[in-house]
């Protein structure tokens, strides 16, 4: 298992824009953590620096104890899986079973290998029927599929998915959050950025919240959510669910439906 370390990284784009500032973040084995905030706030660079695509400007980042500078993106991502934010940055296969093989085949694993892990991940991803399409006569939302599965096929202890839940609908959504439960299963790091608040609040103990290139709190939904310093710095609006709640008056810090049914509940009967 590893640990993923950022220690004060900061990082510019060769145009000279500045991107991130002083990030600091640790993730332990298993751990489940959502990254939100705006656009530009600095959430692709920073994942983009976990992997290895870009490599910081100042400070390090450790995988496990490999210091990132040292490797190559294509070593660390045996470690590390980032699915790209948009499907079409990633996928250059023909077919969609393919395209999923790809990454454990090139990792060297013996065919029963990955012919398991392919299987697996195809239907863990719902695209098992999809196995010879073109991936690209495949919507949007199931390209993103494909994107997914081509990295959990390579079986990397930490997992990022980059707006995993942009375009899904409700069937999208419940295989991703199936998905989640089984990643954490098996004790994958698996970090999140997602724009869909209800889902994070849903999915997520552990929410990293960016603005501005820079973190701004690292903590639970009820810290960040009801939080009127957070939500005005990262320009965040909590989930209907806590608008309502807030709306109604409830002082508890309610952030899914039950809470608030059970409140009004409560309260009805008072
Ligand atoms: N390749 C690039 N060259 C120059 N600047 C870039 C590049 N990619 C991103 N930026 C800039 O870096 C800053 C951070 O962008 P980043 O994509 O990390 O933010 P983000 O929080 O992921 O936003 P989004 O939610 O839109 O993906 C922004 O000002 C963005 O315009």
């Amino acid at each position: 298992m590893t640990e993923l370390h950022m220690n004060n990284v900061s990082f510019s784009y060769p145009d000279g824009t500045k991107a991130l500032e002083n990030l600091t973040l640790s993730f332990t084995s298993g751990e489940r953590v959502a990254i939100i905030g705006q656009n530009g706030a600095g959430k692709t660079t920073a994942v983009k620096l976990m992997n290895g695509l870009l490599k910081p400007s100042e400070g390090n980042v450790l995988v496990g104890d490999w210091d990132t500078q040292n490797y190559t993106t294509a070593k660390i991502s045996r470690k590390v899986g980032y699915v790209f934010q948009n499907p079409d940055d990633q996928i250059f296969h023909n077919d969609v079973e393919s395209e999923v093989r790809f990454g454990p085949k090139n990792m060297g694993f013996e065919p029963e290998r990955v012919d398991e892990l392919t299987n697996w991940a195809m239907e863990l991803c719902g695209i098992s029927e999809f196995a010879d399409e073109n991936p690209y006569n495949l919507p949007y939302s199931v390209r993103k599929f494909v994107t997914i599965a081509s990295v959990l096929a390579m079986d990397s202890d930490i997992i990022i998915l980059d707006e995993p839940t942009a375009g899904q609908d409700k069937v999208g959504l419940q295989v991703l959050s199936n998905l989640l439960d089984v990643l954490t299963e098996k004790q994958k790091t698996v970090v999140t950025i997602t724009h869909d608040m209800e889902f994070v609040t849903e999915h997520f103990q552990r929410i990293v919240v960016m603005a501005n290139r820079k973190l701004v709190i690292d903590g639970d939904a009820q810290h960040i959510f009801y939080n009127e310093n957070v939500l005005e710095q990262s320009m965040l609006k909590p989930p209907a669910v806590a608008q309502m709640a807030m709306q109604l008056g409830f002082s508890s810090k309610i952030l899914s439906k039950n809470e608030l049914f059970e409140s009004i509940l409560a309260q009805q009967k008072k």
